[in-house]
């Protein structure tokens, strides 16, 4: 049985492969992210997943390293994590009114074999007035999240559509990592509780 190992510290990366029941154990190590070249979004995502995978090490033969990076792009800016409310209020205000996109990039590494997905999901704003942005940065949401929002949370009033994979936007393409942990023998795993409710 193959065992897989999640190099993130995101609790919304955690929550996504506990909601479709793999076990895993986080295995989380620091990695200069800004020493990275930006080339194009889908380029960058994946060398930012590679990077953030190959800090990890492996440490059994039958370990499988799962690790991720989430962008959202706008008209060819790059925009990460807001540092200050000024930088927060700066990004929604760019993105009100229009689509962006975000993009997940992941890989999956283990002693036998290394592979790649990135994904795009595209994602509408409504227009936004001063004090909705104003109070949306207020909660204190938008720090730790690509693009200043979180679709999963009070964000999610902000957003007019999206096209493609919500979970991609939360930080995990989770239904294509799902099936690409088949080829590494990760499958999902019964929670306890699923059992002794069926008396199994
Ligand atoms: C756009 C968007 C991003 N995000 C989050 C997902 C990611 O956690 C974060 C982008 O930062 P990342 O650098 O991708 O990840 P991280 O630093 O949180 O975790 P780690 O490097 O340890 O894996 O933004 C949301 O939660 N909701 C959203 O709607």
């Amino acid at each position: 049985m193959s065992q897989l190992i999640l190099a993130s510290s995101s609790p919304r990366r955690k929550e996504l492969l506990e909601q479709v029941h793999i076990p895993f154990q986080i295995r989380k190590q620091d990695a200069d992210e800004s020493s990275l070249p930006f080339y194009n979004p889908r380029a960058y995502v994946q060398a930012l997943a590679e990077l953030k995978n190959r800090t990890v090490e492996l440490q059994e033969h039958n370990e499988v390293i799962l690790s991720a990076d989430t962008i959202v792009s706008f008209e060819g800016k790059v925009l990460g994590k807001p540092q200050s409310a000024e930088e927060a209020y700066e990004m929604l205000s760019m993105l009100s009114g229009a689509q962006h996109e975000v993009y997940t990039g992941v890989m999956l590494r283990s002693s036998e074999q290394e592979s790649f997905i990135v994904e795009k999901t595209t994602v509408e704003f409504w227009p936004l007035t001063k004090d909705e942005i104003e109070y949306y940065i207020e909660t204190g949401d938008p720090f730790d999240k690509a693009g200043g929002y979180g679709i999963q949370t009070y964000g999610a009033t902000l957003v007019k559509g999206i096209k493609g994979d919500y979970n991609n936007v939360v930080g995990l393409p989770l239904s294509r990592v799902v099936r690409s942990l088949q080829a590494y023998g990760v499958y999902p795993s019964l929670p306890e509780v699923e059992n002794e409710r069926t008396g199994n």
